[in-house]
């Protein structure tokens, strides 16, 4: 990528201010209770920690998570040779309007061109996900891993990565649920057919790192998020309490937890999808890998039962994750002029946020 060109250059309200706030970021949190003691009373604790703060940040960071460091390294250390290589070979494994997997560098986040160049995996080779967003198609279509030939190490890099982060996701999500009063298992079964994608994120140095992102302000889609990001920084959050940007400093070894939109509808708006985006910089690359756990494409999505009464009555109506997710998919194929579905179409008494 050269110069900036027109396409990337957010409007003046939204481009980044080059003062960073890092005034006491977002809570971390010592998962060592569940991963390597199984301390009920300290489980208990952590509970209350978790529901905090998805409430008061939608944001956390998490150490002694359990995830082995070798993986991260292993697949860190294969994108970035996967990312070093010419144009020309990483678009060999393009993704394109019918497979969403793959290489893809020219993605947009609400119209504007992020400042970045992508591959994305699943957990199964094939996913199985609807044809099209229209809620009278019920054909299905299949999303397929597209493996580059080189580096030859990057599949097996990916797979194992990803089998050890599902087991944090699967923990987190337990947590989640215990944090509303819910059974630990309460949202396992979304996840059977899940539709999970996982990204290598890689941001070259921008000549105007105050003109463009690397990806603009937006929310999560799926239930849960678990980021890696490297020595770098970049990622800010929308600080709940005042809307200000915050940086979310890089911490070693540590993963970054955000809630989706899909946690924000079962727990019926007691845990909010917060909006975050990444700032680029001039004279540094940078590299992320998020691991978008996604329930199955068929999940209909709407306020957990449990949650709701006629005091706090459901906020949201019914919707698929899987068509919600294709016409998200689509806005990046045919640029729609409007913005990106939300779930706020989905609210009772529709509000725009
Ligand atoms: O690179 C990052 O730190 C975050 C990327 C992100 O928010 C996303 O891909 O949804
Ligand atoms: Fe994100």
């Amino acid at each position: 990528m050269g110069e900036v060109d027109q396409a990337f250059i957010q409007d003046p309200e939204h481009r980044p201010k080059l003062s960073i706030i890092e005034a006491e970021g977002i809570p971390s949190i010592d998962l060592s209770p569940v991963i390597f003691i199984s301390d009920p009373k300290a489980i208990e604790g952590l509970v209350g920690e978790i529901g905090n703060a998805c409430k008061d940040w939608g944001f956390f960071q998490v150490i002694n998570h359990g995830v082995p460091l070798e993986k991260l390294q292993n697949i860190e250390a294969a994108a970035k040779e996967f990312f070093a290589q010419p144009l020309e070979d990483k678009r060999k494994i393009r993704r394109d309007e019918k497979n969403a997997l793959g290489y893809f560098d020219t993605e947009s986040t609400k119209n504007i061109r992020d400042w970045k160049e992508v591959f994305d995996f699943t957990m199964e080779d094939t996913t199985l996900v609807p044809a099209s967003p229209d809620p009278e198609d019920k054909e299905e279509a299949t999303w397929t891993n597209q493996w580059p030939e080189h580096p030859p190490e990057l599949r097996q890099a990916c797979e194992e990565y990803t089998r050890e982060v599902e087991k944090l996701a699967l923990k987190l999500l337990g947590l989640i649920a215990r944090s509303l009063g819910l059974p630990e298992n309460r949202f396992n079964s979304y996840f059977k057919d899940q539709s999970t994608r996982i990204r290598l994120n890689h941001y070259p140095p921008c000549p105007s790192p105050q003109l463009a992102l690397g990806v603009g302000r937006h929310k999560d889609g799926g239930a849960l998020t678990v980021l890696a990001q490297d020595e770098v920084g970049g990622l800010e959050v929308k600080r709940k309490t005042d809307g200000e940007w915050i940086r979310v400093r890089p911490t070693p070894n540590a993963y970054i937890i955000n809630v989706g939109d899909i946690m924000q509808v079962w727990s019926n708006d007691r845990y909010e999808s917060v909006e975050h985006r990444v700032m680029v910089n001039s004279d540094k690359e940078r590299f992320s890998i998020p691991f978008f756990f996604n329930p199955a494409h068929y999940t209909i999505v709407t306020p957990v039962e449990e949650l709701i009464n006629e005091q706090n009555p459901a906020k949201y109506r019914p919707y698929s994750w899987g068509k919600f997710m294709t016409h998200r998919r689509l806005s990046n194929f045919k640029k729609l002029g409007v913005d990106n579905i939300q779930i706020h179409h989905f609210r009772v008494c529709e509000q725009v946020d």
